[in-house]
């Protein structure tokens, strides 16, 4: 008896012997591999209007990469973040309301909606104790998804999917997140990391951002600056169209029927890749790895040679991926890097994290030459939303097992605008195909499966004819 590992190790080469399919297959079957083409386009899947992406302009006939634009339901996304930051107030809320309602609200309909999503904001009796407290692990993001599936059994609604259902189910879900992540990070920092625990009730009058603040530290104070930054990351991560890998999971499990508790699960299961928002965590431990690795951060040539060996897959997690570079639509930027960039600066000179920022942006200016250098680069790759956030984090002294959590406080909402849009217009199930290049075998009886075939029989032809004399015996 062979011990389990040995067990597994053999029976993996099995499954790279019978999974494996060359890419020459793909190629000749037009096969779009991750449903992409080279140039990142996305094969066509559905139409949406609550948002936009811009990466390609038109030049000279041809389709050529530009500077990124995304606006949300028709508003730059620009615009966007400096409406509220010009006012001074929280724009979180606002830009829910305008995703899952498709309008700007007036000042009456925010206020309405800010109570509501402040009313909403509990849990079931005993739901901390009984659920967020059980079982805590590190991946904030598994225990939300717990969280989120356990919530559908207090839910005597939970697999109505009327509309109006669904929109209470979606802002409920909205408005508890935070306290989710929170209360989920705190449980394992009590039981794994034996700190002391606390669990600060939630302010109905608090923006989103302000309550995280408020939830998440011992004392509940932050200042407004902390509050705001944390506001605009959050209208930043909330919606990337309906193609994004957490995105399209809410619209395919929403198109089989199923209730909401169990699409934001996916979801939640879909965001923390690494590969996606996972990768804002990533970034941050890249970072320390390099600043370690490196030690002298102000050497670029240093930095390059570490950015060469994580793509040669040497160095950090021997994955060959920059993690927070590169993104499946942007090519030449990605807009909320950018505005994300600005005000990291700003925040980074006051904080005194100078030399931090410095090691940031020339990662951010050698990844995308060193990528170029070894891979097939088809469309350019720049940092994406992931690169910047975790820095931001880091200066707002939240945890690093928070941030995918963040993303996930942010994203819920454009999940539940996807799944409202999908509910509304779409009622196929989502079934893409795949061409099986799988060879038909003739079933052996498990008492001839190691018999070894004569040398010069033609094995097919034996099989064929037994098979025939099967059938003619029926
Ligand atoms: C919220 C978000 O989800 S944003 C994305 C967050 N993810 C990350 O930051 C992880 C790092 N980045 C990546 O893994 C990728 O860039 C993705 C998954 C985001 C997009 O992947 P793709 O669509 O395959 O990118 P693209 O088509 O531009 O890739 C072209 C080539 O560059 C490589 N490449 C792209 N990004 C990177 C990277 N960050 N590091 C190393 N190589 C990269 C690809 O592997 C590919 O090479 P190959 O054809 O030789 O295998
Ligand atoms: O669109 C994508 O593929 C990734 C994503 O969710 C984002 O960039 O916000």
């Amino acid at each position: 008896m062979k011990n389990l590992d040995e067990y597994l190790k053999e029976q993996s080469r099995l499954c790279r012997e019978h999974d494996y399919i060359t890419s020459d297959l793909f190629h000749e079957h037009n096969v779009n591999r991750g449903l992409r083409d080279k140039n990142g386009i996305g094969v066509l899947t559905g139409l949406t209007s609550i948002s936009k992406i811009q990466a390609y302009k038109e030049y000279l006939g041809h389709k050529v990469p530009c500077k990124g634009k995304l606006f949300y339901r028709g508003y730059n996304i620009v615009d966007l973040v400096k409406g509220p930051i010009a006012e001074e107030r929280y724009g979180f809320e606002e830009m829910a309301y305008l995703l899952i309602f498709g309008e700007l609200p007036t000042e009456e309909e925010l206020k309405e909606f800010q109570q509501v999503v402040g009313r909403m904001r509990g849990l079931p009796t005993n739901f901390v104790r009984d659920v967020i407290m059980k079982a805590p692990g590190k991946d904030i993001m598994n225990t939300m998804t717990k969280s989120v599936l356990t919530l559908s059994s207090y839910d005597p609604n939970a697999s109505d999917t009327s509309i109006k259902n669904v929109l209470r189910q979606c802002l409920m879900l909205i408005s508890v997140f935070p306290m989710l992540a929170v209360y989920g990070y705190h449980a394992y920092n009590h039981y794994e990391r034996d700190s002391s625990m606390y669990i600060h009730r939630p302010n109905p009058d608090l923006s989103t951002a302000e309550n995280l603040l408020r939830m998440l530290r011992p004392d509940m104070k932050y200042t407004e600056l902390e509050a705001h930054v944390l506001d605009i990351a959050l209208m930043l991560h909330m919606e990337h169209g309906g193609g994004n890998n957490s995105t399209f999971t809410t619209r395919v499990i929403t198109s089989a029927g199923s209730d909401t508790y169990a699409v934001i699960a996916a979801a939640l299961c879909a965001l923390k890749g690494p590969k996606h928002g996972g990768a804002n965590i990533k970034v941050v431990e890249m970072m320390q790895d390099l600043e370690e690795t490196v030690k002298d951060i102000t050497d670029k040539d240093k930095i390059r040679k570490y950015l060469e060996d994580i793509v040669d897959k040497k160095a950090f997690d021997e994955k060959g991926l920059i993690y927070g570079m590169g993104h499946a639509i942007y090519s030449v930027s990605d807009p909320r890097a950018e505005i994300f960039k600005g005000f990291v600066k700003k925040l980074a000179e006051a904080k005194g994290y100078d030399k931090v920022f410095a090691m940031y942006s020339a990662v951010e200016e050698l990844a995308p030459q060193v990528i170029a250098d070894k891979r097939k680069i088809y469309k350019g790759v720049s940092a994406n939303v992931d690169f910047y956030s975790g820095l931001v984090y880091r200066m707002l002294d939240i945890p690093l097992e928070l941030y995918t959590p963040i993303f996930a406080i942010a994203r819920v909402v454009g999940w539940s605008a996807h799944r409202i849009e999908e509910l509304i217009n779409v009622d196929k199930i989502i079934r893409p195909s795949y061409l099986s290049v799988g060879e038909e075998r003739i079933y052996k009886p498990i008492e001839r499966r190691n018999v070894i075939e004569l040398a010069g029989s033609d094995p097919s032809k034996y099989r064929l004819e037994e098979h025939f004399a099967h059938e003619e015996e029926e």
